[in-house]
């Protein structure tokens, strides 16, 4: 389980995330929903040490985050534009000893990627594959994913989509924020939303589904009054 205690971050004089505490299970997928601005790509980047909160603790499995059990694809390529996908593969292999080539093959083939493309000739969609894959690939027991659908059209959405109940994701934690909520709320176990740098509401978007018949659109429209 990741468990993010009391955080909070400020940016220069901006309070961006005010003691924020929920927890992420090991083999459910967590949706941290909410609307521009409210905070959640700071929430991922604080789990993963890159932009560290000012206040708080990050717990994975009760102990200090292990880089090598945890990984973060952002909403944009980190590596240099000129790179082929298989030079980012090679350097994925060199960093992370659980990197697993033949997971990754399985992803290039899934997606119909070609290893020899560079980067900066590749669509904001395919590169959002190559993210993916490059994370996934990685093996980690709990993956963050920024935005993954950002620039992706319905069928790559879709593929995406069964990705995440195919066996290459079980047992795996998975902390997502997405906009784009319809095309993934049958697979989300918890939702927890944000107003402002603060949790709203937390749920068990099963529960909220079948005891109050809502989605988790209608209960963002009741929070956020769109
Ligand atoms: N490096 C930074 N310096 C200053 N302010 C920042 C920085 N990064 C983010 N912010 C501010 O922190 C707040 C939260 O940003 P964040 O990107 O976490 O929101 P978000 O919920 O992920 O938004 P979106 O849905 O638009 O991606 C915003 O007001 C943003 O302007």
């Amino acid at each position: 389980m990741i468990e993010v205690l009391g955080v909070k971050k400020r940016y220069r004089k901006k309070q961006v995330i005010e003691d924020v505490s929920f927890t992420a299970q090991k083999g459910e997928i967590t949706c941290l929903i909410g609307l521009n601005g409210t905070g959640k790509s700071t929430i991922l980047k604080g789990i993963m040490g890159l932009t560290p909160f000012d206040q708080g603790t990050v717990l994975v499995d009760g102990k200090p985050i292990d880089l090598n059990r945890v990984a973060f694809v952002p909403d944009h390529s980190t590596f240099p534009i000129h790179f082929t996908i298989e030079q980012c593969e090679a350097f994925m292999r060199d960093f992370y000893p659980k990197f697993d080539p033949k997971l990754f093959a399985r992803l290039v083939d899934e997606f119909k990627l070609f290893p020899e493309d560079k980067l900066n000739e590749l669509s904001k969609g395919t590169l959002a594959k190559v993210n993916l894959a490059l994370g996934i690939a990685q093996d980690p027991d709990y993956l963050l994913l920024d935005e993954p659908f950002s620039g992706i059209d319905v069928f790559s959405k879709e593929q995406i989509v069964e990705l995440f109940s195919s066996d290459v994701m079980e047992d795996r934690g998975v902390l997502i924020t997405t906009h784009e909520i319809e095309d993934i709320e049958y697979l989300v176990d918890k939702a927890v939303m944000l107003n402002r740098g603060r949790i709203v509401r937390e749920f068990d978007v099963e529960d909220v589904r079948f005891i109050h018949g809502k989605s988790i659109v209608d209960v963002m429209r009741e929070e956020y009054g769109a």
